[in-house]
């Protein structure tokens, strides 16, 4: 299907990437964040930085999208070591999904236990209004039903199990912690919560596809994020993941609205700040062990 699909990318090698990564910083992250389309902010939070571009580190793919920087920060948020992509891949750069993904079973041979990833999606949920924040619950993996799933493949053992469940994928304590710093910093109002359907990308949805996708439950569409739970749950971290409604998926013929990218990173631009602080307070109250403080 793509150049390097038959390459597969093994225990030995995520691990000489990860000790590569050790050998270059003392920070043993605990907690490790994905950045979203224009949610890159997060990752300048960090303190006492260190930053590789992507292009520097063995076997990285690259960021291709305007709004994903391509860095791999790591540092302290308020006190806690966490590693930080500014920036993450999506299958419609073309490339395999266990390429797309590999960064995340790096992030477990790093030491991490949670992570703790954000995205821009269109809102289908007519509740929803752009610049909601939505705790994702659930995931439809459309990719997935159509045979692209990163767990394809040999399985090696040593990340997890043949066949891992996934009607655990989101914690529910790390839900209902993001409520608790969410009603505390005041953003009750637009804080939701909902089902996350990623597609393929990159050309938005029609308009049949976004009632399509509404019928079958999904909350708020999107172009990523489920693959990398499913590595993260294979390999027994534990996951939070975030929406911001960036529009509001076009659902009818007489609308004018066209979902672009432009709009996708301007409502980050503005609702940025806010989903920088209630994840780096959520980052303060994770204990090591994944407990919460
Ligand atoms: O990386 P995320 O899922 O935040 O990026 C979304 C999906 C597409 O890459 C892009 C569309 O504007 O934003
Ligand atoms: O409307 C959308 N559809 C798919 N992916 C997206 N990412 C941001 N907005 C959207």
């Amino acid at each position: 299907m793509y150049p390097e699909a038959n390459k597969s990318y093994t225990y030995e090698d995520c691990k000489a990437t990860a000790d590569w990564l050790l050998a270059q910083t003392d920070v043993r992250p605990t907690v490790g964040v994905v950045c979203g389309s224009g949610l890159g902010g997060l990752a300048d939070m960090l303190k006492d930085q260190v930053a590789f571009n992507y292009k520097d580190i063995p076997d990285f793919p690259q960021s291709t999208v305007h709004g994903h920087a391509g860095r791999l920060v790591f540092g302290t948020m308020k006190g806690r070591p966490c590693v930080c992509m500014q920036g993450r891949f999506h299958l419609y750069e073309g490339y395999p999904i266990q390429k797309i993904t590999l960064p995340i079973r790096i992030f477990k041979l790093l030491g991490v236990e949670t992570v703790i990833l954000t995205n821009a999606a269109g809102g289908l949920n007519q509740d929803f209004k752009v610049g909601d924040v939505m705790i994702i619950k659930d995931h439809l993996n459309m990719p997935g039903f159509a045979g692209n799933n990163p767990l394809s493949g040999p399985n090696d053992e040593r990340f997890g199990v043949r066949f891992p469940c996934m009607s655990d994928a989101y914690d529910r304590e790390l839900q209902q912690l993001a409520w608790d710093v969410g009603h505390e910093l005041g953003y009750g109002e637009f804080l939701k919560e909902g089902v996350y359907c990623v597609v393929g990308g990159p050309s938005f949805e029609t308009i049949a596809e976004t009632r399509m996708l509404h019928k079958l439950g999904a909350d708020a569409v999107g172009m990523s994020t489920a693959h990398e739970v499913i590595v993260a749950r294979h390999c027994g971290m534990r996951v939070f993941a975030l929406s911001l409604i960036t529009n509001q998926a076009v659902m009818d013929y007489d609308s004018q609205e066209k979902a672009n990218h432009e709009e996708v990173l301007e409502t980050g631009k503005q609702r940025g700040k806010q989903l920088e602080r209630l994840v780096s307070t959520m980052v303060t109250r994770i204990e090591h062990n994944n407990n919460l403080v």
